[in-house]
Order: structure tokens, then sequence, then C-alpha cells
């Protein structure tokens, strides 16, 4: 079993292609994870049971595993099944939708966690959107808050790059949990930034592993 602690002040990389996407499929996605291990991800975050599966057998350090479901509210691990289902495609960590809102299943984000701990060895990261997601998701029982909602659901306006007054306020909180910041980290200088604002570790998704929209950023900016 890994530990938590290891992860400390590290980078983790996250590996998404979105549907429909040419780089939509576990080998590929699992070969951009050995790259990033490579480069020094000190833990990976994927999305879909193949996936997690794939990166499993193709690195070694920890796998962050979330099952996307649906776009729109609740669709992060939207439900204990999901969430189940990661564990058991070999997560270390599972990720889920960790916002105070209601969840398709009916169940509790407490009741959520709690199924996850009891039926598997996984710990969970309550990916939040507000100060108060994160406290409610703390009392439920979360090993790990994730910023990565901040800027989605509405209750926290979409920073340009990361939310670090929602890490100050986290810190301030000290809810005696990790807070890995997650979500628009787009520079070096940013991941450090969050590391100084009082992340436990750094997540970096688009700046590192999607090229389109990285590719984006560079035709934008020859437009006379
Ligand atoms: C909001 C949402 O759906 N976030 C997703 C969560 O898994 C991913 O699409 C992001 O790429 C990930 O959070 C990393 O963030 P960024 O790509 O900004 O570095």
């Amino acid at each position: 079993m890994f530990k938590l602690e290891a992860l400390r002040s590290s980078l983790i990389v996250s590996c998404q292609a979105y549907p429909g996407e040419p780089m939509r499929d576990p080998r590929t996605m699992a070969q951009v994870a050995q790259s990033a291990v490579t480069g020094g991800a000190a833990a990976v975050r994927v999305q879909g049971l193949g996936d997690i599966q794939a990166a499993r057998s193709a690195v070694e350090v920890p796998v962050i595993g979330l099952w996307k479901d649906g776009h729109d509210g609740v669709f992060i691990t939207p439900t204990l099944h999901h969430a189940l289902a990661c564990a058991s495609a070999g997560a270390h960590i599972v990720a889920l939708d960790g916002t105070r809102r209601g969840r398709p299943d009916g169940l509790s984000l407490a009741q959520t966690i709690a199924g996850v701990h009891e039926q598997s060895p996984a710990l969970v990261m309550a990916d939040c959107g507000s100060v108060a997601d994160a406290a409610a998701a703390a009392e439920a029982g979360a090993d790990i808050i994730g910023t990565t909602l901040a800027g989605y659901t509405g209750e926290r306006e979409k920073t340009s790059g990361p939310d670090l007054e929602f890490l100050h306020e986290l810190a301030a909180l000290d809810l005696g949990l990790p807070v890995i910041a997650e979500g628009r980290i787009h520079t070096p200088a940013q991941g450090r930034a969050a590391l100084d604002a009082g992340a436990f570790a750094v997540v970096v998704g688009t700046a590192i592993t999607h090229p389109a929209t990285i590719t984006s950023w560079f035709a934008d900016a020859l437009v006379p």
C-alpha cells in the first residue's frame, strides 16, 4: 500500500482525453502516464475504468482514478457504484464529486465515502468547488480535499489560473486533511504558487497532457 505522505509537495499529472478525441484510448493514456512519470510525476490521475487498469499496469506510482459520467452537475464518479468500480479497476485513490449537491443514487457524500472505505482499500479524494464543500467533505470522511471543481459549480469565480485565494482560505480553515490543488495550473510557477498557498500537492492536467488545448494557446497567440 502506498503512503499518502510520499506525495507531499509533489506533482501529480492528470492524463485525460475527452469523448471523441483521437487520444481517447487506454493504451495511449497509459503511454502519456508513463511519459509523465519519466518527467517526475509522483502520481497520475486518470479517467475511466480502462484507463485506470492500463495505468496500473504501466506505471509504479499511485493512480488516482475517476469515472466521468455525463458532463453537467454531479458527473465526476457520481455514485457509489462508480466509485467502487474505480477502486476495483485498481485506483489507489478514488476521486469523486465532493460537492454538497445531490447525488444521482440518492446517497449522501458521507454514505458514499463510507461505502468506499468499507468495501475497498482505496482512499477518497473529494473534488470540491468551495470552502463549504471542503468543510462538508472533511466532515463526511474524505481522505483528501481537491480544489478540482473551483470555478465549475457556480460557487466560485473561474479564475484564469489556479484559484490561489481558495487555497489560502482552505489553509486558514485547517481542516486537518491534505488539500490537493487542481484546476487551471498552466505553468511551473503557478504550481509553485499553489504549494506556497498551502497545497499539499499539485495536479496538472491540460498544460501537460492535452495537446489540442496547448496547441490552441500557441495558435491563438500567433493570430495577428
Ligand atoms: C472540472 C473537471 O472536469 N476537471 C477534470 C477532472 O478530472 C479534468 O478535466 C481536468 O483536466 C483536471 O481537473 C485537471 O485540471 P487542468 O486540466 O485544468 O489542469
